[in-house]
């Protein structure tokens, strides 16, 4: 998947989060977008989902020559965001079972794989709510990790994750977001040492 930028902008309000955003995301390269808190980072990352639309500019999809219609873009991309919600009454294998009766698993994966990444085999039967911050992440990630879409979008990946859980991402990642379109919104370096391109959002200011 490719995505191409033109001359994107962004305001809440009368206040422009950024502007002139002229720039273009190749399926073969990791990219990270940096910038302070409240600079803009998570605003570009849902408008780059589709979730939210740019208030100027233009944005492309493209997928195997194929171009994507923006409200298609979604089925593309798995994700994993602090705002983005499990559902907190499912249990762990009701929750697994539900998410991928929308996504693919990626070649390879089924839900043993799943639960061999979670090493949550104990809780399977354990209901989200119960669930410690961190295992919310990692079941998070693991998700979005093993679905087969073109595109891995993560904001703040390590959110919640102790030293090891950073670890456990680490390695995941690199596997994970081999041949897709990887995005990640961070501004501690340890999430995003693995990206090769690096957008700065207050470049757009
Ligand atoms: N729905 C909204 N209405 C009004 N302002 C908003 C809205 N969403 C975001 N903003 C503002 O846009 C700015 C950028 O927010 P955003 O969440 O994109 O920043 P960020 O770089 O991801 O921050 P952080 O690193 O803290 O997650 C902030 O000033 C925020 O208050």
């Amino acid at each position: 998947m490719n995505i191409i930028l033109e001359n994107i902008g962004r305001r809440f309000n009368r206040e422009w989060i950024f502007k002139g955003v002229d720039y273009s995301f190749n399926h073969t390269d990791r990219y990270a977008i940096l910038g302070p808190n409240g600079s803009g980072k998570s605003t570009l990352l849902q408008i780059l989902n589709g979730s939210l639309t740019p208030s100027a500019g233009t944005i492309k999809y493209n997928y195997n020559g194929q171009i994507i219609e923006e409200d298609k873009a979604f089925g593309y991309l798995s994700m994993a965001a602090p705002y983005l919600e499990l559902i907190e009454e499912f249990s762990l294998n009701e929750m697994v079972d539900f998410h991928f009766k929308f996504k693919s698993y990626r070649v390879g994966m089924d839900k043993t794989a799943v639960a061999e990444i979670l090493n949550l085999s104990g809780s399977k039967n354990k209901l989200i709510k119960y669930f410690s911050s961190g295992m919310k992440q990692r079941l998070k990630l693991t998700l979005a990790f093993c679905s087969d879409t073109p595109m891995l979008m993560l904001d703040e990946p390590t959110s919640n994750l102790d030293t090891q859980g950073i670890d456990w991402y680490l390695s995941l990642v690199e596997k994970f977001s081999v041949n897709r379109l990887t995005i990640v919104c961070s501004n501690q370096e340890h999430e995003y040492g693995f990206c090769n391109k690096f957008l700065d959002i207050t470049d757009y200011k």
